[in-house]
């Protein structure tokens, strides 16, 4: 079975509209893995406009399924994740400015920053995955990095597939292919949904883990979140 990782950004935007701790962010990752979701997914940034540094701390003894810390590397990122030790860290090339991810790494341009801060990651046990956007040569250019895994950028996928171009899913499944040719683990996230999790998941072979935050907190405000968490689940098995 793919496993669900719950990113809880969101739950940190709502707290922060009012200073607060409602939603207690702590709180819901504890539900969130009481209701079955394989791990929990954060993504701080720079400007801590949702997750803040706090919270990835406060979340180290609460996460007893897999942590999953997703940024950009830059210093003060780097030193946060070794002092945490999460189950995993995901590189994300994301601009200070940039309202979300919008892009994955050009593996073959940043190979030597990526293969330095990878290896540190890695020596202190730390399971690695970088964010991709769905091309061959990047996948190719991952494995020199020394990465456990990559993370499929699937926003593309999710935008045609709600227009109703199903073909849309190949390059994903081309790049699982050669992923799995190469023995990088695969992951996947951005813009997944209850709608586009089943099918994608389908064609995905060796899908390891998807990491889903925006839609499932918005299909969570009609749908309580423990149905939302278990729609997933049964999607995907
Ligand atoms: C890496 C990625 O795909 C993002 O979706 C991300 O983790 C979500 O970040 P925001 O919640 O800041 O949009
Ligand atoms: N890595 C992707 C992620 O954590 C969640 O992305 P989204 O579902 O909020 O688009």
């Amino acid at each position: 079975m793919t496993k669900l990782s719950v990113n809880i950004n969101k739950i940190a935007t709502i707290r922060n509209a009012r200073g607060g701790n409602t939603p207690n962010v702590v709180q819901v990752a504890k539900d969130v893995q009481l209701f079955g979701a394989h791990g929990i997914t954060i993504h701080p940034r720079p400007d801590e406009r949702h997750i803040t540094y706090k919270d990835a701390y406060d979340l180290k003894d609460v996460v007893t399924t897999e942590y999953n810390i997703e940024g950009n590397p830059i210093p003060k990122f780097v030193d946060m994740v070794l002092e945490i030790k999460p189950t995993q860290v995901t590189l994300v090339p994301d601009s200070v400015d940039a309202i979300t991810s919008n892009a994955g790494w050009d593996t073959l341009k940043n190979l030597d920053f990526l293969k330095e801060v990878i290896a540190k990651f890695k020596e202190s046990g730390i399971r690695t995955s970088i964010f991709v956007d769905p091309q061959i040569a990047m996948i190719e250019g991952a494995v020199a990095t020394g990465a456990d895994r990559i993370e499929l950028y699937t926003e593309e996928f999710a935008v045609q597939y709600a227009l109703g171009n199903f073909k849309a899913v190949k390059p994903y499944t081309d790049c699982a292919i050669r992923a799995n040719e190469l023995g990088l683990g695969i992951n996947a996230g951005h813009d997944l949904s209850l709608e586009n999790i089943q099918f994608f998941n389908q064609n995905m072979p060796n899908l390891a883990e998807v990491s889903i935050g925006h839609a499932l907190i918005s299909e969570a405000l009609y749908l309580g979140l423990e149905t939302t968490v278990n729609r997933y689940l049964e999607l995907l098995k």
